[in-house]
């Protein structure tokens, strides 16, 4: 059926669409012809329960918590669209799980934030804000408002994502040296606006003049700016956040720029919106060193008017039962591949997420690999697509690594996201059989050391002897970064990790150790785990790949060890989640030479 009408009761009627919030009208009159548009600010959250159940759609911006209650009251919900990037106010969960489909728009407000970025470092580098309150308050205080410039010094930005690579150029028209803090950012794109990738944080809030915050807000990034970081910078520099209230510990701030250990700060996001009268974040406000404003990134009137044309033009698709562009929620899989397939998008899911959390840079202190190869074995060899899985596998590849909103993967724009993020992946299909093995169709992923192609994000390859042809000019370019899964009786399995075959099922929080292969390690892994009350739930051991008794050669800082010794490894499923204290403390002569933790 178009979007056109709607059969309610056997009777046609124009699909209705709400919105509570101010939405600007550019988007909104694409909507008049054909659906019955109700702007409705104002109303309070019972209100709104009480109506929801009449409307097809929902357009909202941050202020609206559609939570569960109300997604469930809302019986004819098709679509919630979100004009602007975060959706931290949607139940995303619950959203899905009633077949709603969330979109958003991450795009339309990327300049907006970058711009109001930098305004916040002019302002903090000039006390614009507080010689403009002087000056309203009748005072004339020019020798103490006196400020630096920014040209010639170093912007560092933490996560060089859409935002921090628009702030990037900016700041450089500015003249400004350029640093950045991003395992996962595209090489390239950093190249192309000067900035220099430095390898680990420390070094970046080191020589950081100004400092800026651009990363998602999800777990590992929540507070990840804290006291030590804080101490870290120079007493001079200057910290600026337009991402998301909390990746900077607010109370550390504060406590930093009343000690004078940083000079000031420039904040237009807070943990809480807006902040209580008794709020680390309003007495952060109050400090004459900070420059502060309410949630303004995206509030242009250019950049309302493209998430508004944006989510509007997606709402039309999603009614008139095509793909909507940027959906939060949205199937990688279409139903008539379902049956086949479906088992190996779980599969391949989890496999990008566990090659993330666990060859990630924190575990081997080197930059996530871009280049990879996957290979689809056995039956699996002549599916008539494998679209949905290399989608399924970029979505499990960044989840880890992004916020929920920004990772709208599908198939129709999976290599496109692909090529941005600078991830290449070279697909190819062998057909060799695996009965052998007991299941039929098996897809590994190797990570590769050799120079990227810079063309294509997605690549096939149906002829298996050309792995093979290259396959000993190459090998010792490839390192030991490879997973390989199946799927038996609907459930996916891993089968090898890096050097090690092995047998587990990726789901849950999973302890993965390398040890060397001798009496006790268990025993000793076992008892620290169980002194910080976390329950082993299951175990798998495994020996290095096709060949148990192989000693250990590859890895080079076991290279130096002073004799070879077999090598093992261990999986322990567990039943909490692993602080990081406890993980370290596995590292240790009697016990792991490697612990990582993913959560799968
Ligand atoms: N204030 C506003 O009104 C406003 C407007 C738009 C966006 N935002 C926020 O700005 C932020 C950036 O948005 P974006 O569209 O550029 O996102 P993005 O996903 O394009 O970029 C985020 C970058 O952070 C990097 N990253 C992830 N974890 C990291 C870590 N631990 N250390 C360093 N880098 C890490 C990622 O690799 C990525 O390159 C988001 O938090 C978004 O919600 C705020
Ligand atoms: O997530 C976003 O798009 C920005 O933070 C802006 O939110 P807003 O639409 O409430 O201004």
């Amino acid at each position: 059926m178009a979007h056109g009408t709607v059969a309610v009761n056997g009777n046609a009627r124009k699909p209705k669409v709400l919105i509570p919030e101010k939405v600007s009208p550019d988007g909104l009159a694409l909507l008049q012809a054909s659906l019955e548009v109700h702007e409705r600010k104002g109303l309070s959250p019972e209100d709104l329960l009480q109506i929801i159940g009449e409307y097809d759609a929902l357009i909202v911006r941050s202020e609206t918590k559609v939570n569960a209650a109300l997604l469930a009251a809302g019986k004819n919900l098709r679509v919630v669209a979100r004009a602007g990037v975060g959706v931290d106010n949607v139940d995303l969960q619950a959203a899905t799980k009633l077949g709603i489909i969330v979109v958003n728009s991450p795009q339309g407000n990327i300049n907006a934030a970058a711009e109001h970025t930098i305004a916040l470092l002019m302002a903090v580098a000039r006390n614009v804000g507080v010689a403009s309150a002087s000056l309203k308050a009748g005072k004339w205080e020019r020798s103490r408002l006196v400020g630096i410039e920014v040209k010639g010094k170093t912007l560092a930005i933490l996560g060089l994502g859409k935002v921090g690579l628009t702030v990037a150029r900016a700041a450089g028209g500015l003249g400004m040296d350029l640093i950045a803090y991003d395992p996962y950012a595209n090489p390239a794109l950093a190249a192309s606006a000067n900035v220099e990738i430095l390898p680990t944080m420390d070094e970046v809030f080191e020589q950081a003049d100004f400092m800026t915050v651009h990363t998602p807000m999800i777990a590992s990034t929540k507070g990840m700016i804290g006291e030590t970081e804080l101490s870290k910078m120079k007493k001079t520099a200057r910290i600026l956040n337009v991402a998301r209230g909390g990746i900077i510990d607010e109370a550390a701030l504060l406590a930093a720029l009343e000690a004078g250990t940083i000079a000031g700060a420039g904040i237009d996001v807070f943990t809480s919106e807006p902040p209580k009268p008794d709020d680390t974040a309003s007495k952060l406000i109050a400090h004459p060193a900070v420059v502060a404003t309410p949630h303004l990134g995206a509030s242009t009137m250019e950049a309302q008017e493209n998430v508004s044309i944006d989510v509007c033009t997606q709402v039309l698709s999603i009614l008139s039962g095509q793909l909507p562009r940027s959906a939060v929620n949205a199937p990688i899989i279409l139903p008539e591949e379902y049956r086949t397939l479906q088992p190996f998008v779980v599969l391949l899911e989890k496999m990008g997420s566990l090659f993330t959390q666990h060859f990630s840079p924190a575990n081997t202190r080197q930059q996530l690999r871009t280049t990879f190869d996957l290979t689809y074995e056995g039956s699996l060899a002549s599916a008539n697509t494998t679209k949905p899985l290399f989608a399924a596998l970029l979505k499990g590849m960044l989840s880890p690594i992004t916020s929920a909103e920004s990772l709208n993967i599908n198939i129709v724009n999976a290599e496109l996201v692909a090529k941005e993020r600078g991830i290449l992946i070279n697909e190819s299909r062998s057909r060799e059989a695996l009965e052998q093995e007991g299941f039929a169709a098996s897809v590994t992923l190797r990570a590769r050391l050799d120079p990227r192609s810079p063309s294509a994000s997605r690549t096939i390859r149906s002829d298996p002897m050309a792995d093979a042809t290259n396959s000993s000019s190459r090998k010792k370019k490839i390192e030991d970064q490879v997973i390989t899964g199946f799927v038996s009786n609907n459930t996916p399995y891993i089968s090898r990790l890096g050097r090690f075959t092995t047998s587990f099922v990726p789901e849950g929080t999973i302890l993965i150790g390398r040890n060397y292969d001798e009496p006790g390690k268990i025993g000793v892994v076992g008892g620290r785990l169980g002194k910080a009350g976390v329950n082993i739930r299951s175990m798998s051991v495994a020996p290095i790949e096709g060949d148990g008794d192989a000693l250990l050669k590859v890895d080079s800082v076991l290279e130096s060890a002073p004799t070879p010794q077999k090598e093992a490894l261990m999986i322990l499923g567990v039943d909490r989640a692993v602080e990081e204290n406890v993980r370290k403390s596995l590292v240790t002569e009697d016990g792991l030479l490697e612990a990582s933790i993913v959560v799968l």
